[in-house]
This record gives structure tokens, C-alpha cells and sequence, in this order.
């Protein structure tokens, strides 16, 4: 299975320490992982593998939206900063829709994230 990784820059360190609290976990499980560019640039200096795309203000939230639209991911954690602007908020917002069309779990914060992070990793 796949699970998208994105956070905005105010929440990238949440992202690390919610990930680095399933490291072990990550590192014997067949689950990869795909983030927007800075956001797995921060993810892989704690060594956790992943595959980068484009970073999210200039294209990467579109890619994974695609990755969602072709049923290629299982999950979506997309922590966002709802204190700060975002000048590519039309694709955050289309992101967020396309998981929505094509029931994609989305988490946008650790609670929920760890909530179905750990269900996904018990079933499969
Ligand atoms: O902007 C983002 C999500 O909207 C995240 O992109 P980066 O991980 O490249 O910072």
C-alpha cells in the first residue's frame, strides 16, 4: 500500500514526529511512501524512505491528487496549517476534494492520522 505524506511548512515538524513514531513499524511493513518535495526532504533526514515529487506550490499536491484520482494510494495525511495563507490553496482545496470523490481516507492532523494509520497497519 501507499500513503501520501504532505505538510505545510508550520506543520512539517508535526509531520516528522508523528512519522518518527512509527519508524520500526515503516522499516518492516510493505507500506510505501510518497510526499511533496520538502516535505520528504524533512522525512527522509530521520532515514525513513521515500519517494519525492514536486513540491506542493509548484505542482506536487496536483501529483498526488492524480496518484488519488488512479486509486494508487491508500491514505492521505495531508497536515495543514490553517493559520497561514497558501498562494496554491486551489490545489490544496483540489487535493482535499479528489480524496473526497474517491473515498481516499484523508487525515489532516496527528490525532486523526494516528488514528487510521494505525487501523491500516493492523489490517493489512
Ligand atoms: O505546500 C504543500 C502542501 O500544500 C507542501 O509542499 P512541500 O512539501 O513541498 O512544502
Amino acid at each position: 500500500m501507499k500513503i501520501a505524506l504532505i505538510a505545510h511548512d508550520g506543520k512539517k515538524a508535526d509531520m516528522v514526529h508523528f512519522l518518527s513514531g512509527f519508524k520500526k513499524q515503516l522499516q518492516n511493513s510493505n507500506i510505501e511512501l510518497v510526499a511533496t518535495g520538502t516535505t520528504g526532504s524533512h522525512i527522509e533526514k530521520i532515514g525513513i524512505k521515500v519517494q519525492k515529487v514536486l513540491s506542493g506550490p509548484i505542482g506536487g499536491d496536483a501529483q498526488i491528487a492524480a496518484m488519488a484520482a488512479q486509486k494508487e494510494l491508500t491514505m492521505v495525511i495531508f497536515f495543514r496549517d490553517p493559520l497561514d495563507k497558501h498562494p496554491h490553496e486551489p490545489d490544496v482545496q483540489m487535493l482535499m476534494r479528489i480524496c473526497d470523490v474517491h473515498n481516499i481516507p484523508l487525515a489532516t492532523n496527528p490525532a486523526a492520522a494516528d488514528l487510521m494509520f494505525k487501523q491500516l497497519t493492523s489490517q493489512f
